[in-house]
């Protein structure tokens, strides 16, 4: 078989809610197979790509009544899920037929499609359970075509996630933290030693569904009991295909074809976990496997054009696994999954970049021989060659023989190829016995998973549905709500002792308890437990309705449904409310109910939406870091606020959420980026695995370098100053001591700073008179001057190591002046010389527009350490009741404040009736101890009594 290049198929799906919402523009077009992107910013031309298949699945569908989509008219361009099938499915399915590997793996960013492409959903399966539905075809119409020929199919799923790969189709598998161990075969890759993971053997559709749905309720189980993130593990789905038949010789053949079929991690993180820029991350391989996927696609790619490269398969584990499908044995496919949003343009790029490096690597695929069906072929041989043998012998015999020793000769050979023939036939009976031996046990582990399965008791019996932020994964869990016996509460918790077991960070080990009474369930949340219910959080008893979202603990989600209180058709309507209700929304709830967003959200700008949304996406993981800082004890605490980066001079971003994180009972506090932060709460959670195990913090990679904090001799930001240098356009120099304020706006110091124009050399122009330049747009050609800062007075005690930092137009990095002595006021003394041999227009524009801002930093002293005063949870207590505290005192001041509003304008509204009265009356003046008593009184007598004495008063009075 010659070698053929990687086939890449690219897909664009609709808007999804929050692209809508963000009134996004679609930048994809395609035409054939070229996909074109267009630069929102609108100032770079549009970028080509060209593919095996573009599929356009952004518009032109509808929705049929069992809910598939498919292209709403004949002229459609709308590529639905039996197209991709029939492009990519069905080669699969004829190249395991036919004896090859194949593998397909989807690329793209979170949210892009890759799951809906490879699985797909209940009404538009994708190619995983069509290809395993047809397989199934395919071997009955081949029973019925040889009732000799045999088939045999294993399935299996795992998972890999931080390096480690675990069995999903195993319940203890698929939370096991070391994982299954890769072994290298020479000649045949990579691959987990069949004791370690034994593939299921399977026998019809129905039981490689019910496997799926089991390997999605571990990967849920595990994703929240290791507090992992779904979207950053790879999902591999692998069958393998044997068939058996005879050949036209009626030579007994066995072919054996493995189908890999992949779904990616989301490849947006790759990229911004690169550009947060913390170093702690590389303590654990956070996504090491794509990177690593990146480099070996690059290196397959330069091999393909004749470049003698290493390609490191060995880097990671994915890509240990991906060896055959990527370089060798395999025919493959990659479906490159892209949004249609302006929003999402870089993303979108940076998956058709590598979708066009991936096409042109080479593979080459070859049919697969079992190594049993070798063993047959081999003993086949074997007895042919000894069959003709005998026959050669016999006939070739030595004429000195007797005729007595060529009878013995003769009866020995035979008997020898008698028994050999014997053996081999008896060899193959018991390779069949084994396959049907294997098939009986498949059947009965199908029955099984029958009898296990909730999702049909689910019809008709309470129960809680999981919410997963991978839609893929929701309603995966489901528990059901049964009461046996005289059992009224059904108790929630972490530990295997209650009703109800949740795994999940801050689920404690008895969480709550949900009652049936009077035909109605209520939930109980028990002492310290985090319950919410549609946004919001409950510490007493509350009634649970159909559709309730409920949160439990940091961020484990679920839907209350109560069958038996639907009046139409149920099962739509359960399948329509959870297409509905994502994490994002449950989210969204949240964060209204806690004033953390207002209202008319929807109708915001889309820079302020996009910034709401991040803040939105930010909170589970927020929730998460504080109830581990609680578990462990750890002291810190994280806040989401919205940064303005003005604030930390940079006036080129747009508002971003960040995360304050701050050391309880210290004054130390620092601000982390969102990519930061979630690349710590990866490290974090690892941590925390290993605490678990452990009950101590003990794991050496982390006692040097603690994930929930930032090392104490880290510069954090003190403030930033503003310096106005239009001036310098004109070469007038300028001395200034602009204030330092700090991200809360609050003043935290000054500088004292000189810009000064000077010439090439860097001598300052004594003569300003002599050197100013009037028109600067005309009569500018080359700029220089010095910029001095002198020193730094810092109003806080608890920073040293005080230095400054800025950047002026064309700088790409920050000049930095020198630290200063451990003082809190730093005379630095730092000077730079700033050279423009040409000043062009962007320039004169940047200097008249924008400031330079230069920032403040130095590393914090902690003034006190009361931490260890009080245990996390009891600090958290204590700031949740110093708020309410402090709200409610809030409150009383505004009572306070309206009262005395209320009793100004009586006051004021008395005055003016009074003076109204003074002017019908035609008085010319008014007393002004009546005015006095007008203000000071609020009594309608007095009101009265004044009346009468203006109405007797005259313009003498
Ligand atoms: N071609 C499509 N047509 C209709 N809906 C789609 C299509 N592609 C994706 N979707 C929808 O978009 C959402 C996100 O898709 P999906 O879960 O497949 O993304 P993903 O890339 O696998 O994300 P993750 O990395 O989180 O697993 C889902 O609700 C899915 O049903």
């Amino acid at each position: 078989m010659p070698s053929e290049n990687l086939k890449v198929a690219v897909r664009v799906r609709g808007f999804n809610d929050r692209e809508k919402a963000l009134n996004s523009k679609c930048v994809v077009h395609m035409d054939g197979n070229t996909t074109t992107v267009k630069n929102p910013d609108g100032n770079e031309a549009e970028k080509r790509f060209a593919f095996d298949y573009s599929y356009w699945s952004f518009d032109g569908f509808k929705v049929e009544p069992n809910g598939y989509l498919a292209p709403d008219n004949n002229s459609s361009r709308y590529c639905d899920q039996k197209r991709v099938f029939d492009d990519l499915g069905v080669g699969i399915l004829n190249n395991a037929f036919d004896g090859y590997n194949s593998s397909i793996f989807a690329y793209g960013q979170t949210g892009s499609g890759k799951s809906y492409s490879i699985i797909g959903t209940t009404a538009n399966k994708g190619i995983v359970p069509l290809v395993c539905e047809q397989i199934f075809q395919r071997i009955e119409s081949a029973q019925k075509e040889n009732k000799d020929n045999q088939f045999e199919v294993t399935f299996s799923m795992i998972e890999i996630y931080n390096e480690v790969v675990r069995d999903l189709l195993s319940s203890k598998g698929a939370t096991d933290r070391k994982g299954l161990q890769l072994h290298e075969k020479p000649g045949r890759g990579f691959h987990i030693l069949e004791k370690d993971l034994k593939p299921t053997q399977v026998c019809n559709y129905s039981s490689i569904e019910k496997l799926m749905e089991q390997g999605n309720k571990h990967k849920s189980i595990a994703e929240t009991k290791m507090n992992a993130t779904s979207s950053r593990a790879h999902t591999i789905v692998e069958l393998v295909f044997k068939q058996t038949f005879k050949n036209l010789d009626g030579n007994v053949m066995q072919r054996v074809s493995v189908v890999d079929l992949v779904d990616l991690a989301g490849s947006e993180r790759q990229s911004k976990t690169m550009a947060s820029g913390d170093t702690l991350k590389e303590g654990i391989a956070i996504n090491l496997s794509l990177t690593s996927l990146g480099n070996v696609i690059s290196a397959l790619a330069s091999q393909s054009n004749g470049q003698n490269v290493r390609v490191p398969y060995r880097d990671s584990t994915l890509t240990k696994l991906l060896m055959n499908a990527l370089g060798g044995n395999s025919k493959t496919v990659m479906v490159a999954a892209i949004s249609p949003s302006d929003n999402n343009y870089a993303e979108t790029i940076s998956t058709l970049r590598y979708a066009d490096r991936a096409k042109q690597i080479k593979t080459n695929a070859k049919v697969n021989e079992d190594p049993k069906d070798k063993l047959i072929r081999e003993l086949q041989e074997e007895i042919a060659r000894l069959k003709s043998s005998g026959v050669g012998l016999i006939s070739g015999i030595p004429a000195d023989l007797s005729k007595k020793e060529y009878e013995r000769a003769k009866k020995e050979m035979e008997e020898n190829i008698k028994r050999q023939l014997e053996d081999s036939e008896k060899q193959m009976e018991r390779m069949k016995e084994s396959y049907e031996h294997r098939l009986a046990e498949a059947l009965a582990k199908s029955k099984e998973l029958d009898k296990q399965s909730v999702n049909d008791k689910a019809k008709i019996c309470p129960h809680l549905s999981n919410i997963n932020s991978d839609p893929m994964l929701t309603g995966s869990l489901k528990h059901l709500l049964e009461y046996p016996d005289s059992k009224k509460t059904l108790v929630v918790g972490s530990t295997d002792k209650v009703d109800i077991q949740m795994h999940g960070l801050g689920v404690s080990d008895r969480h709550c308890g949900i009652t049936f009474e009077n035909g109605e369930f209520h939930i109980e949340p028990y002492p310290n437990s985090r319950i919410m219910k549609n946004g919001k959080q409950y510490e007493e008893k509350f009634q649970l309705n159909n559709f309730d979202r409920l949160v439990f603990g940091a961020s484990l989600y679920f839907l209350f449904i109560n069958p038996s209180k639907f009046d139409q058709d149920s099962e739509q309507m359960v399948i329509n409310q959870m297409n509905t209700i994502t994490v994002e929304k449950i989210q969204k709830e949240i964060a209204e109910e806690s004033g953390l967003i207002s209202d008319g959200f929807d109708h915001r700008k889309p820079d302020e939406l996009q910034c709401i949304n991040e803040l939105i996406d930010l909170m589970p993981p927020v929730e998460e870091a504080n109830q581990m800082s609680i578990l462990m004890d750890k002291k810190m605490r994280y806040d989401l606020m919205i940064l303005n980066p003005i604030v930390i001079g940079d006036p080129h971003s747009k508002p971003r959420p960040v995360i304050l994180v701050r050391k309880f009972g210290t004054s130390l506090e620092w601000i982390w980026e969102a990519e930061k932060f979630i690349d710590r709460k990866a490290v974090m959670s690892d941590f925390y695995l290993d605490f678990k195990e452990d009950g101590k913090i003990n794991n050496p990679k982390y006692i040097s370098s603690d994930p929930f904090v930032d090392p104490s001799d880290m510069p954090v930001l003190i403030g930033v100053a503003v310096v106005e240098p239009k001036c310098i356009l004109h070469r007038i120099p300028l001395e200034d001591t602009p204030k330092v304020f700090d991200y809360c706006k609050k003043l935290a110091g000054s500088l004292h700073v000189e810009m000064l124009a000077c010439d090439k050399q860097g001598i300052v122009y004594e003569n300003i008179e002599k050197a100013i330049i009037q028109n600067p747009e005309k009569d500018l050609k080359e700029l220089y001057y010095l910029i001095r800062i002198n020193n730094v007075k810092c109003l806080s005690t608890r920073y040293k190591k005080i230095f400054c930092q800025f950047k002026v137009f064309g700088d790409e990095n920050y000049s930095k002046s020198q630290v200063g002595n451990d003082s809190n006021n730093p005379n630095f003394k730092f000077q730079r010389m700033v050279s423009y041999p040409d000043v062009g227009t962007n320039l004169l524009k940047y200097y008249s527009t924008y400031p330079i801002f230069i920032q403040v930093l130095g590393i914090q002293l902690s003034n006190q350490n009361d931490s260890n005063k009080m245990t996390t949870r009891q600090w958290f207590d204590k700031e949740k009741k110093d708020k309410n505290n402090s709200v409610d005192k809030l409150r009383e001041e505004v009572n306070r404040l309206q009262l005395d509003l209320d009793r100004t304008k009586n006051k004021l509204k008395n005055v003016e009736t009074l003076l109204d009265y003074a002017e019908k009356k035609k008085k010319k003046k008014i007393r002004t101890d009546y005015i006095r008593e007008c203000i000071l009184s609020n009594n309608p007598e007095i009101m009265n009594k004044l009346y009468e004495l203006v109405n007797k008063m005259n313009d003498k009075d």
